[in-house]
């Protein structure tokens, strides 16, 4: 690649790119095309995008001989130190050698931008199948825990020359494994936290060599973080490397995928024992996931010495009714589909004290990425919570969700339009999972969050006197569809259930008045009002349901937007309208019921 293109690299974090400034988003846009084109210089054909994370992102293209490579960049906008890891990245996948790995094939760079070159995985990753196919099938599940397993022997089994030298992945997780359902051909990508093991599963210190013993500090760890939402115990709380780390990944994963979650904190409310998994594997799973150091290794070590074993077991498909939405939600197909950000209240009742406060000092990107705002201090089932409705953003959806947590009950209103009819049922299971795991919650109070499109997000810019930018005022938009009205619901503040310092936006009362006359039309939706020194951001969906109220309501809406340019505040307010009739109540639980695959499946 050539200096120029290096230099002006620039990735974002991952957030839509419809809410990044005009500028930023351009920058982005320039910066991927850059990149596909060197690409394209260098003689790679079809150059696409196909994935990125926190580190960095991933290009496909074509070689001469028709062999498919994959490029890895990491991201400008990380330190040094961080990005030289894609170096050791290169380095620690060119030592495994095993089929179900890609082949490395080199590590260039160009500058100070390293670009990390290896064979391209045959299929999805297994966090995008998921997301499409729901809870995966217990046959797959086992057939991938298998091939998994294989994987962990074969890498704390490797050797340098005479002596033992296992690695650890560090970072096993769905969107780390890639799949092809045709060829059944399963790829473990991603060697960024891959290190060499400090000591071996029975805790003792593994030195490859005499010197090594020597000369390195044997008491602290060379451990890398790997996902938080899926990593460990140990590996979390900064133990020395072992081959145990990657059992944990692959626990963790196994039971996301059978509970069609991202990660693994909701094991205590939705156990893997209740997930319709053949016995023996769900409680081996189960006590992988343990508290209990002693019930996770021993748990471990069945699984690596009886998961063949297990494979074995014939598990054909066996038909259920497809789990019915236990709150509802409605479909539409469209075309467009709304890029998903989910927005939600408060977080503070989620918090717990972690006086144990290990990870203050751990310093890593990733650790900083997840951890900063909340679930840092937050309990297992909260953390699994506040994924879950993460993972609802991961759909093409838009509406609003809010929780309420009585002295003996759960009642949740929602209102939800998904935008893709295929995604029905995985999206169904999606949403059970963030009510089972919000039943499991004990404190009581509220939490409210909307899901709105990212692409209709109106960001009218300021310029340094404050004053805003703009020829036309922009307009908001809305659908209508006639929906029998219900009794009249009164609007949910956004951030009703408590004071925020940092957020808390003083909407002018012109502003307040249109809401709360809006209010008294039937129908759905939220607005989100996110005003910065240079620009204010609007992230809205509005559902009229009454067509008879249209002009009243357009013309509220209209009025909204001439007032909102009287916003002089800083920080953020909103309001969202959800439908009193779909309130649902349900029982608290903190666990739910065992449900094991059935023993005689024919019957
Ligand atoms: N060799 C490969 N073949 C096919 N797909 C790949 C390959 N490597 C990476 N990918 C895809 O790119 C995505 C991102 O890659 P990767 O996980 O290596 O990036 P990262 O920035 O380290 O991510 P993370 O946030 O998980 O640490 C993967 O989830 C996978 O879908």
């Amino acid at each position: 690649m050539s200096k120029q293109s290096i230099h002006n690299f620039y990735i974002n974090e991952q957030q839509s790119i419809y809410l990044l400034s005009h500028h930023d988003a351009k920058k982005h846009r320039q910066w991927l095309n850059i990149c596909k084109k060197q690409l394209s210089l260098l003689g790679y054909q079809d150059v696409e995008l196909i994935g990125s994370g926190a580190f960095g992102f991933v290009f496909a293209g074509v070689e001469d001989s028709g062999a498919q490579w994959v490029f890895k960049f990491s991201r400008i906008t990380l330190a040094q130190s961080v990005r030289d890891r894609l170096e050791d990245e290169a380095y620690m996948l060119s030592q495994i050698n095993n089929p179900m790995v890609p082949e490395f094939f080199a590590f260039e760079r160009v500058k100070k931008q390293g670009i990390l070159m290896m064979a391209r995985a045959k299929g999805e990753d297994l966090e995008q199948i998921s997301l499409k196919q729901g809870r995966l099938k217990p046959r797959d599940l086992v057939n991938l825990a298998l091939k998994l397993r294989n994987v962990l022997l074969d890498l704390r089994e490797r050797k340098n020359g005479m002596s033992l030298q296992p690695v650890v992945h560090g970072d096993i997780k769905p969107s780390n494994i890639v799949w092809d359902q045709q060829s059944d051909a399963f790829s473990l990508v991603d060697w960024g936290s891959s290190v060499y093991a400090q000591i071996d599963v029975h805790g003792e210190p593994v030195a490859s060599n005499i010197m090594d013993l020597m000369s390195s500090d044997i008491a602290s760890t060379n451990a890398r973080m790997g996902d938080v939402y899926f990593i460990g115990d140990e590996q979390m709380s900064g133990a020395r490397s072992s081959p145990r780390f990657d059992e944990q990944g692959v626990a963790s994963t196994i039971y996301a995928l059978a509970s069609a979650q991202s990660c693994r904190f909701g094991a205590q409310v939705i156990p893997a024992a209740s997930l319709g998994l053949p016995i023996e594997f769900a409680r081996v799973i189960d006590g992988m996931l343990s508290k209990d150091k002693v019930t996770r290794d021993a748990a471990g070590d069945y699984f690596i010495r009886n998961m063949p074993a297990m494979a074995k077991v014939y598990l054909p498909d066996i038909s259920l009714p497809q789990a019915k939405p236990y709150i509802p939600f409605w479909t539409v197909q469209q075309s467009d589909l709304p890029d998903t950000v989910v927005y939600s209240s408060r977080k503070q009742f989620l918090r717990r004290a972690d006086h144990n406060q290990q990870l203050l000092d751990v310093n890593d990107a990733q650790l900083d990425r997840y951890y900063k705002e909340f679930l840092f201090d937050t309990g297992d089932t909260e953390k699994a919570f506040l994924a879950s409705i993460s993972r609802l953003a991961k759909y093409p959806v838009v509406g609003g969700l809010s929780f309420h947590w009585q002295q003996e009950s759960l009642f949740v209103e929602s209102s939800l339009m998904l935008h893709d009819e295929d995604l029905q049922d995985a999206f169904t299971d999606a949403v059970n999972a963030t009510v089972m795991l919000a039943q499991g919650i004990e404190q009581k109070g509220l939490f409210k969050c909307c899901l709105f499109d990212a692409r209709q997000t109106i960001q009218l810019e300021r310029d340094e006197t404050g004053a805003y930018i703009f020829e036309q005022l922009p307009e908001l938009q809305y659908s209508v569809s006639h929906v029998a009205a219900s009794e009249v619901t009164r609007p949910h503040s956004y951030f009703e259930d408590g004071k925020d310092p940092d957020e808390q936006l003083q909407l002018p009362k012109k502003i307040i008045q249109c809401v709360f006359e809006l209010n008294k039309i039937h129908h759905t939706g939220c607005i989100i009002f996110e005003s910065l020194s240079d620009r204010l951001k609007i992230h809205y969906y509005y559902r009229l349901l009454d067509a008879e109220q249209e002009a009243a309501f357009s013309a509220l809406l209209r009025e909204i937007i001439q007032y909102t340019v009287s916003i002089q505040d800083y920080g953020v307010a909103g309001f969202m309208k959800l439908p009193y009739k779909n309130t649902r109540e349900f029982e608290l639980c903190t666990t739910q019921h065992v449900q094991y695959y059935p023993k005689n499946p024919k019957r």
